[in-house]
Formats: C-alpha cells, sequence, structure tokens
C-alpha cells in the first residue's frame, strides 16, 4: 500500500496550508522531516527539514491508524500558506520511498475501504465538500452524519425479521402446524414498501436541491421580463429594449435565496412570429419554462405554457398602473420584488422541508428495486401456502438492495460516479 500524499486546502495564497500524509510510511516520514512523531491528536509545532535546509516551520497534527479518517496512519502538516513553502514540501514528500501524490478523492476511497465512511456517507462528503447554499449543506450533512445508513439498519433488521417469521414456518412445515405469520409478515413489508415509495418521491426534490431550482420568468414580449431579472441579479445580466422580440436565448442567473439555490431562467417572449430566429427562441422558452420547477408569469401565459397551480402568476409594470393590483411586480422600482422572493421561497422551501433520507439517484434505483422484490413477496404471500421459500427469497433480495444504500455489496460498480466529483486532497 502506497503512502499518498496531497495538499488537503486551496492551492495559492493563503494563511495556512494543510498537508495531508496518509499510509504505513505516514508516520516515519514525519519522524524523517521533523525529528519525531508528536503525541496523536496533540497539535506540535516542529521545523521542517530536508537535507539540512528548513522547510518551514508548521503546526504537526499525527493520528494513528484506525483513529484518522482514512483509518491509516495519517500526519497533516500545517504550514504557511505560500506557495514556496508547500511546493518545498511536496517535492520533499514526493522524494520519499514508497510515497506518491494522491489522486482526487483517494483518502476518502480509502477511509471507504478502511469502513470509516459507508458509501452514503461519502455522497454527503461529497455534497457538503461542493455546497454552496445552506439548505444544500444542512442536506449534505444529514447523509455525512450517517443518517441513511441508521436507517438502513432499521430497514435491514425489520426485513430480517420477515424473512425469519417466513422461513420459520418452512422448518416446522412437516412436523406442526405453525401459526399463521402472514398477517404480521403482510404488514411489516407493505408498511416498509410504502416507506420505502415515500423515500422514492423524495429524491428528485434532494436531487434539485443539489444542483439548483430552476425559476423560469416567462410571458409575452416587453412585459419586462429581462428588466426583472436584472433587478433580481442587481446587474445587467439581460439585454433589454422597447424592442418586442429582444431575448431569444435563455438567460440563467444563480442566487442565494434562503440558502435555497435557484436559478432565475429569463426567456424569450411567448407569442406567434414569423422570425426565424425569434421562433427558435420561443421553443426554447416554453421547453425550459415547462421543465422548471416554478415559473413566474408576467401578466397573461401563453397557450404553450404548463401552468402548474403553485406557479406565480404577476401584473408586470406596475409602475404604470393608476390603481393598486394584486401581485404587481416592476422591474424598474423594485415593487413586488421582495414579494416575489418571499413567495418563491415558501414554494420551494416547503417542497425541501420534507426532508428524506434518500437524496441521490443511486438510493431511488436501490428503493426502487426493493419496492419490485416487496410487491412480488406480497403477492407470494397472497397466495397463501407452499411459496415460503419465494418469499423468503424475495426479502432477502430487498435487503441486498437496501445494503446497496450503504454500500455492504456492489460498491465497485459506483465508486467512480461517486468519486468523480472529488478533489485532490480530500
Ligand atoms: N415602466 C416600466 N417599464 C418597464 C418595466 N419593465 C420593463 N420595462 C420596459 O419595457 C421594455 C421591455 O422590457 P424588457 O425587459 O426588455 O422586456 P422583455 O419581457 O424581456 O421583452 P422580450 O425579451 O422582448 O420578450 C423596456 O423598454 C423596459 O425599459 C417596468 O416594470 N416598468
Ligand atoms: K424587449
Ligand atoms: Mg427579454
Amino acid at each position: 500500500m502506497d503512502t499518498i500524499f496531497a495538499l488537503a486546502t486551496a492551492p495559492g495564497r493563503a494563511g495556512v496550508s494543510v498537508v495531508r500524509v496518509s499510509g504505513p510510511r505516514a508516520w516515519e516520514i514525519c519522524r524523517l522531516l521533523a525529528g519525531d512523531v508528536p503525541a496523536p491528536r496533540r497539535a506540535s509545532l516542529r521545523r521542517l527539514v530536508s537535507s539540512g535546509v528548513v522547510i518551514d516551520e508548521a503546526l504537526i497534527l499525527a493520528f494513528s491508524a484506525g483513529e484518522s479518517f482514512t483509518g491509516e496512519e495519517v500526519v497533516e502538516f500545517q504550514t504557511h500558506g505560500s506557495p514556496a513553502v508547500v511546493g518545498f514540501l511536496l517535492k520533499t514528500l514526493s522524494a520519499q520511498e514508497g510515497a506518491r501524490v494522491a489522486e482526487p478523492g483517494e483518502f476518502t476511497r480509502r477511509a471507504l475501504e478502511n469502513g470509516r465512511l459507508d458509501l452514503a456517507e461519502v455522497e454527503g462528503l461529497s455534497d457538503l465538500l461542493t455546497a454552496e447554499t445552506e439548505a444544500q449543506r444542512r442536506q449534505a450533512f444529514r447523509i455525512f452524519d450517517g443518517e441513511l445508513g441508521r436507517q438502513v439498519e432499521i430497514w435491514r433488521s425489520k426485513l430480517l425479521r420477515s424473512a425469519a417469521l417466513v422461513e420459520s414456518t418452512i422448518d416446522f412445515a412437516d412436523e406442526e402446524v405453525p401459526e399463521n405469520v402472514s398477517p404480521e409478515v403482510e404488514s411489516l413489508l407493505r408498511s416498509l414498501r410504502n416507506e420505502f415509495a415515500r423515500e422514492i418521491e423524495g429524491v428528485a426534490v434532494s436531487e434539485r436541491l443539489r444542483s439548483g431550482f430552476e425559476v423560469a420568468i416567462v410571458g409575452p414580449p416587453n412585459a419586462g421580463k429581462s428588466t426583472l431579472l436584472n433587478r433580481l441579479a442587481g446587474r445587467d445580466a439581460a439585454i433589454t429594449s422597447e424592442i418586442a422580440g429582444t431575448t431569444r436565448d435563455v438567460i440563467e442567473v444563480r442566487m442565494d435565496i434562503d440558502g435555497l439555490p435557484v436559478t432565475f431562467l429569463d426567456t424569450a417572449g411567448l407569442r406567434e412570429t414569423e422570425d426565424v430566429v425569434e421562433a427558435i427562441g420561443v421553443q426554447r422558452a416554453l421547453d425550459r419554462a415547462n421543465q422548471a420547477d416554478l415559473r413566474v408569469v408576467l401578466g397573461v401565459a401563453s397557450p404553450g405554457l404548463k401552468l402548474e397551480p403553485e406557479d406565480l402568476v404577476l401584473i408586470p409594470k406596475s409602475d404604470l398602473l393608476d390603481e393598486a393590483v394584486e401581485n404587481p411586480i416592476s422591474g424598474v422600482t423594485g415593487e413586488g420584488v421582495t414579494d416575489l422572493l418571499e413567495q418563491i421561497s415558501a414554494v420551494l422551501g416547503k417542497r425541501v422541508s420534507q426532508a428524506h433520507l434518500a437524496t441521490h439517484l443511486r438510493h431511488q434505483e436501490a428503493l426502487q428495486i426493493a419496492v419490485e422484490s416487496l410487491d412480488h413477496a406480497l403477492d407470494y404471500l397472497a397466495l397463501e401456502s407452499g411459496l415460503e421459500e419465494l418469499v423468503a427469497e424475495t426479502i432477502r433480495a430487498a435487503i441486498r438492495s437496501v445494503d446497496a444504500l450503504v454500500g455492504r455489496i456492489g460498491v465497485e460498480d459506483v465508486l467512480g460516479e461517486i468519486f468523480r466529483n472529488f478533489c485532490i486532497g480530500k
């Protein structure tokens, strides 16, 4: 096993940089550079020396194998955050026998292999490292914190109990008439099946929370869509003009609304048009708006638009109106903008608040297979006698799917996908 090392903090100038070393030679390398290995988990100041030349004065944190992030011997060097210091230290480390630069995510991969993290926790960690908003951080941390793993244990034990109940009738079939366990098994399986189905439903929102919710601004030409987008963005993101049909491409502006990642889409004004290019823009507008998580309609909706009850319909250019209206909006004066943001936050926040544990498509797929297995098991169970073996077997298939959530099996297949987003040093 190689000893791996990498800069764990962002490259470039900084107050402090952390270089992490993990593997069988980590402590030995620390001894060579610093003279000794400080007591584990105690920050200690040392001079790092390379062939008689002082690299830097650094804080050292040592972790013993079994008590580190990776599960291996780990040493972290906290040096002054200069490219020259870090460069010299990395060069010195790469000259050490058995040591090499870590691949992206390799520390975490070792943590997974050594059972320090389960697969879902690794996904949570990946999400945590890329979280930009508060709601994303919260979701990521729950998963990183092992909530899914704990739930899997509960599901697992209920499934095992059902399987054991069914199997008990197989074992005793010849001797005595076993008590009818079907009602208990059926109720256990049915409630689990419904729980899995609810989790599956929640995945779409979790995926959206990770990638960002899309809110499309739509309406007829010249309704003031681009002006509103610019007001929301606080900058001139889109061209505005008094010419109807100004916007053709979909223009995206990413924002943080009360911790929710939201991408506003400014779209072409919706109308019948002879202009070929504008017509393409209108089609794009409809496609993107219909796929968006929420639509903000300025004025009237056009026929091709699929409106949902939660969509927000506003009266544009309210500053030009003589009398007060309901739901006014003006990109010029800013009237209604605060209300609009509050409403968006309320609608999307409500979707997110129904916190689920299954948060990735991978979880959805595993749970989908579990649901199908349980449906089969329930079918066999309903057929009364003789099929106990099949019932037990399908319950075991469900257990395997649930186990896959935390990576008890089939880990290799999904590792590439999960580690794709990791950076070097993690
Ligand atoms: N008084 C007033 N004028 C506005 C408002 N919003 C936009 N305008 C004006 O209306 C015209 C059209 O604005 P845009 O923002 O380009 O409208 P749009 O909906 O993006 O138009 P298209 O991209 O062509 O579909 C411009 O002259 C804007 O200055 C508003 O709230 N009040
Ligand atoms: K316009
Ligand atoms: Mg526009």
